[in-house]
């Protein structure tokens, strides 16, 4: 992180960026031995289609199974083992959890410990991305990258209950009897930052001093990023959500990252039989994402080769 920013690690960390790895790589994050392996080997043969010069990094949990380890192998991930992260005790007669496995996804904060790599790009084990974002690794270092979140399903937040949404700021003015409107957030589905020791283990610290809520880990990274996080074009992590509840916000044919986190939308899961789940759009994205899957001519046994840089084609196909 840049040292003039007032972060607790600000100097130590960039002089310990120094001695860190130049590596540069994707990461994304695995626990248990349910699905969403399909979604990480879905994401690994994406990454692969649009001709990234850079490798699909997997923190894997312990209880990720051998064979999904070898199927994501197979598919050129490499994987790093990681340690769960405690939840903080929920006091569920308070707050809980917006969905139950939100417990797991503390340990998604381990990937601040790959100091090996320099630079990554963290996208969730339910997006795919469908136009080479190789540039997001050229980012200014000293910052946190990523896709401002819409609050317009979040039922039970103080946003919703007045209508805000920071996607569309100016339909509902924050109230100034309520505390200061909320700063930029982002959606912790994809975000690009530099692995630090010291700001993960600043980040294990602040979670023990900081009360649990409905958004776990992205609630804790957008109060510790904030003022060093800085927004980039939703093309680059385009909610399924916002296909309706901020479509004046959406140019389908620009997006390149495309998040599943719509109830009903995981496309390994897909039956079509809820919300919003028959519209055009949407059918249209998961069977894209169901092209990829199914194309075993992505799969490898290395890893997502570097390109020799320069030299790559950069497909971007549009999405329709
Ligand atoms: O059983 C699970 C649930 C979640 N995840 C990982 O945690 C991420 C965040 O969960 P999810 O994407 O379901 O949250 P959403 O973006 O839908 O809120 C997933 O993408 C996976 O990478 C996982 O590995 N196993
Ligand atoms: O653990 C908290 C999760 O919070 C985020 O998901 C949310 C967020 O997108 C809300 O805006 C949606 O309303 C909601 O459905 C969705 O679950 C991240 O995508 C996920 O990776 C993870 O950090
Ligand atoms: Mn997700």
């Amino acid at each position: 992180m840049a040292p003039e920013q007032n972060h607790p690690n600000g100097i130590n960390a960039v002089s310990k960026s120094a001695e860190k790895g130049e590596k540069k790589a994707f990461v994304t994050f695995l626990g248990g031995s349910g699905d969403y392996v399909k979604g990480v080997v879905g994401l690994a043969k994406g990454l692969r289609e649009v001709n990234s010069a850079y490798p699909l990094v997997v923190a894997v949990l312990p209880d990720v199974p051998p064979e999904h380890r070898l199927l994501m192998v197979k598919n050129g991930c490499i994987l790093k083992d990681i340690d769960w992260v405690q939840a903080p005790e929920m006091d569920k007669s308070k707050v809980g959890w917006a969905h139950e496995h939100f417990a797991i996804n503390y340990s998604k904060l381990r990937i601040f410990e790959l100091e090996e790599y320099c630079k990554m790009v963290y996208l969730d084990g339910d997006i795919q991305v469908y136009g080479n974002v190789d540039e997001l690794f050229d980012l200014p270092n000293g910052h946190l990258y990523g896709v401002l979140d819409c609050f317009c399903e979040w039922h039970h937040s103080p946003q919703y209950k007045i209508g805000y949404c920071q996607q569309c700021p100016d339909r509902v003015q924050w109230p100034a009897e309520l505390a200061q409107a909320p700063s930029s957030y982002f959606n912790a589905g994809m975000f690009v930052f530099e692995p630090s020791q010291a700001t993960y283990d600043d980040l294990i610290n602040t979670i023990k001093i900081t009360p649990p809520s409905s958004f776990a880990e992205q609630d804790l990274l957008n109060l510790y990023f904030r003022g060093i996080f800085k927004p980039i074009p939703n093309i680059y992590n385009l909610l399924v959500p916002m296909l309706w509840t901020h479509p004046e916000n959406v140019e389908l044919d620009k997006v390149k990252v495309v998040h599943f986190c719509a109830n009903g939308s995981k496309p390994w899961r897909y039956t079509g039989k809820d919300e919003h789940m028959q519209r055009e759009d949407v059918k249209m994205l998961v069977q894209k994402w169901w092209d990829i899957y199914d194309d075993d001519s992505f799969s490898c046994k290395k890893p997502l080769a570097a390109k020799v840089r320069g030299k790559r084609v950069q497909t971007s196909r549009p999405l329709n």
